[in-house]
Formats: structure tokens, sequence, C-alpha cells
């Protein structure tokens, strides 16, 4: 078993946007600027969150966090929306999901501008990355790719089953596997809470990516021997051993798994960081206008 270690491969990462970002800014360009917008408490938001604020601070980017109660009307979120969108120093932001029930998701996220739009989320973006043109890519599903790059793990041709279909993660990271190019060529397998005979599916799987967001749900049982397991989930639990009060754990048991996989994951430690890098990566590419001018 090999740990697909976020920390390092992030840490590099990160180390090359911060040398590319002073080159930028030695030669006149604008320090990079990322805000979020977040309501409510979300356990996941607020690791996000805590975590993208640290590593703007490492790479020197600005950072802004927004933050409303969970009362916040519609149409109070959309002007705040609007104002990002209309304020020159920002280059980017995201609206934290899950959003209060009375919020529609979809309207916030048509209402992000495309070209500030860094989670990738926006319609636009999301048809681009379909089609395989110019586009912000979600975060996560980035970072996930760069995660396999960097490690240099055979997709071609590989079964790749993804367990949940979200708009933030399952549904673009399906899209990415299956395109003609590296990495990706896998046979894609999308599944989600309505799939019948989920562990045998899994069972066939190359490589199993998974996002449902319920801590530990994957054992050893549901996994091929030799598997790369990607571990996506991200959940506070009650921990009174912790000096926070809580633990994070992933959506796979780690120790259960790990003898039978090629690599894996480790929460934390894993994909989360990855994100962050996918973020920073797409924040920097609004600041330098790459994708929309
Ligand atoms: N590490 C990181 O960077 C990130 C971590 N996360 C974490 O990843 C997890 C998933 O997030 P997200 O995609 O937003 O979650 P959502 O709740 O939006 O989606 C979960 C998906 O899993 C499916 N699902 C739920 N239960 C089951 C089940 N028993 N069997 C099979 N499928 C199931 C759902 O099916 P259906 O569609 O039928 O409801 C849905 O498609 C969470 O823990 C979240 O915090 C999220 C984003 C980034
Ligand atoms: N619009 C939107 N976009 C998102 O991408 C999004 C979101 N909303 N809502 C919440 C989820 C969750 N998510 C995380 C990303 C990184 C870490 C992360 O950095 N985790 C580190 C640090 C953990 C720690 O602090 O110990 C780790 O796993 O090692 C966590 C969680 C992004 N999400």
């Amino acid at each position: 078993m090999q740990l697909l270690d976020g920390k390092a491969i992030s840490s590099q990462i990160k180390f090359e946007i911060k040398n590319e970002v002073e080159a930028w800014i030695a030669n006149g360009g604008k320090k990079p600027h990322l805000a979020a917008i977040l309501v409510g408490a979300d356990g996941a938001s607020e690791t996000y969150v805590a975590s993208k604020i640290r590593s703007c601070e490492e790479i020197g980017f600005t950072s802004t966090l927004l933050r409303f109660g969970p009362e916040i009307s519609e149409k109070e979120l959309l002007e705040a929306v609007e104002g990002l969108n209309n304020d020159p120093d920002v280059d980017g932001f995201i609206v934290q999901l899950p959003l209060p029930k009375h919020i529609s998701e979809n309207t916030i996220m048509e209402a992000v501008s495309p070209a500030k739009d860094v989670d990738g989320f926006h319609p636009v973006n999301v048809g681009k990355m379909c089609k395989g043109l110019p586009a912000y890519i979600s975060a996560t599903p980035f970072g996930i790719m760069e995660m396999l790059i960097r490690a240099k793990i055979e997709t071609s041709g590989k079964h790749c089953v993804v367990i949940g279909r979200s708009q933030i993660v399952g549904l673009p990271m399906s899209i990415l596997m299956q395109r003609n190019e590296y990495p990706g060529n896998c046979t894609v397998t999308i599944t989600h809470s309505r799939t019948q005979n989920l562990k045998e599916i899994c069972q066939t799987a190359d490589i199993l990516i998974v996002a449902l967001g319920r801590p530990e749900f994957v054992t050893a049982d549901y996994v091929k021997e030799g598997a790369v397991v990607i571990d996506v989930g991200i959940t506070r639990v009650v921990d009174e051993t912790k000096k926070s009060g809580f633990a994070i754990k992933g959506d796979v048991d780690f120790n259960d798994v790990a003898p039978k996989a090629s690599y894996i994951t480790p929460v934390p430690g894993g994909v989360g960081l990855m994100t962050i890098c996918g973020l920073l990566t797409n924040t920097f590419k609004a600041a330098k206008k790459e994708i929309y001018s």
C-alpha cells in the first residue's frame, strides 16, 4: 500500500504557486484575492474556510470571508454575490455549500460571474469543462486529477467507480475521468443512493472515488485487491479526546481498507488539501485573466 500524501503533494504545489505569484507580482501583476461567502455553520465548510485562509496567507494571496447567519434571505445573499461580482479587487470567490433550505443553490451559483467562479459551479464553466474547453474546473475534482498525475497513477482503460453524483464532486469527477486524455480514459460508473448492488459494483473498481458524506462507509469488503482508493469525505464527529472536541473522518474506513489498496488517500491530509490547491490555482488564473479576459 502506498499513501497518497496530500500534505507532501500540496506543499509542493503551493511552493510552485508561491514562486509563480512572486514573479507575477514582481512584473507588476496584481496580488490574487480570493473571497468566500459562508452562510450558517456547516462543519465541513468551517474546516474548508479555516484551511483556505491558512493557505492564502502562506502563499501570498489576499483572502476575505463574508459570514452570514442561516436566516439570511435569498435576495440578501444575491446582493452579497453581486457585490463581489462588481468588486474590482476580488479576482475570484466561492459561496460555501450547502446553503440553508430556503435558498436555491442553483440560483446562487448562476448569479456568480463565470469569470470569478473559481469553484467552477456556474453552468457556463460546467458546460465548457464537459466540452474540454478552458474553464474553471471544480476544485476537488481538479485536485484529485492533479494528485493522480503527480503520483503517476495509470488510468487508461481502468474501471473507475464514483460514489456520489453531486454537482460539486461526483458529477464533475465522473466527467473528467472519462475524458480522452490523461488522467482519464477510464470506463466510469457513477453510483448514488438509488444504486442497487453498490458493494458488488465497487468490488469491480480499479479506481474507487468515494464522496457520499457518511463517515467510514466503505469497508474492505467493498474494495478489490490492488485498487486505488480516493476518499473525499469530510465529516466532523464528536471526539472528547481532541482539544477541539471533534475529529475529522473520511467516507472510507482507512485502517480496514488500506491493506488491500495499492494507493489510498488519508483523511485528514488527503483530498481536502488538494481541493485547496485547486482553488488557489483557479484564483491565480483569475488574477491573470487566463480563462476570461
Ligand atoms: N475533501 C474535500 O475537498 C471535499 C469534501 N467534501 C465532502 O465529501 C462528502 C460528499 O460531499 P457532496 O458531494 O457535497 O455531498 P452531497 O450530499 O451533495 O452528495 C452525496 C452523494 O452521495 C450519494 N449517497 C448518499 N448516500 C449514499 C449511499 N448510502 N449509497 C450510495 N450513494 C449515496 C447521494 O445520492 P443521491 O444523489 O441519490 O442523493 C449523493 O449523490 C461530504 O462529506 C463532504 O463534506 C465535499 C467537497 C469537497
Ligand atoms: N462551494 C463549496 N466548494 C467546496 O469545495 C466545498 C464547499 N462549498 N463546502 C464544503 C466542502 C468541504 N470542502 C473541504 C475542502 C478542504 C478541506 C481541507 O482542507 N481539509 C484538510 C484540513 C483538515 C483539518 O483542518 O484538519 C484535510 O483534509 O487535511 C476540507 C473540506 C470543500 N467544500
